[in-house]
């Protein structure tokens, strides 16, 4: 199989554009990016260690991908749809559901990664 580097590039590129523009317009997406950066900016006063930033890396990728995906469930569903459709409504609450559970534990191991440095 012969690796088609211009190809992979534009993969990227719509990639990208699909992170910029859920930023753009998604309100849930501007609070995940705004808690990030003050867990950055904590994790940097704190000066926490290597490990540590690794959790909290993998919350924060976890966090935003989760919300990438269930913006594309919301935007797909609306693409199908504009009437009520109890099916939508379950879709939609499963993906927004998935999205919950995670940002639960992420305020949990986050707050665990941080109770050291804080008190
Ligand atoms: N086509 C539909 N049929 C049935 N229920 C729907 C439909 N569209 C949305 N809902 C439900 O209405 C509620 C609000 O949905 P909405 O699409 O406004 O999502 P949201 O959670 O407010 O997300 P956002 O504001 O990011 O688009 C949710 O419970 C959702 O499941």
């Amino acid at each position: 199989m012969k690796l088609d580097g211009k190809r992979l590039w534009r993969s990227f590129g719509y990639a990208w554009q699909g992170i910029q523009q859920v930023i753009k317009t998604e309100q849930n997406m501007q609070v995940h990016v705004f808690a990030a950066l003050l867990v950055i900016g904590a994790g940097l006063y704190f000066r926490i260690t290597v490990f540590e930033w690794m959790i909290l890396i993998v919350l924060i990728a976890g966090m935003w991908s989760l919300e990438l995906i269930n913006t594309a469930i919301e935007k797909t569903i609306d693409l199908v749809t504009e009437e009520y459709h109890p099916l939508a409504k379950k879709a939609k609450d499963a993906a927004a559901g998935a999205v919950l559970v995670y940002a639960i534990a992420s305020v949990i191991v986050g707050g665990l990664v941080f109770f050291k440095y804080i008190f």
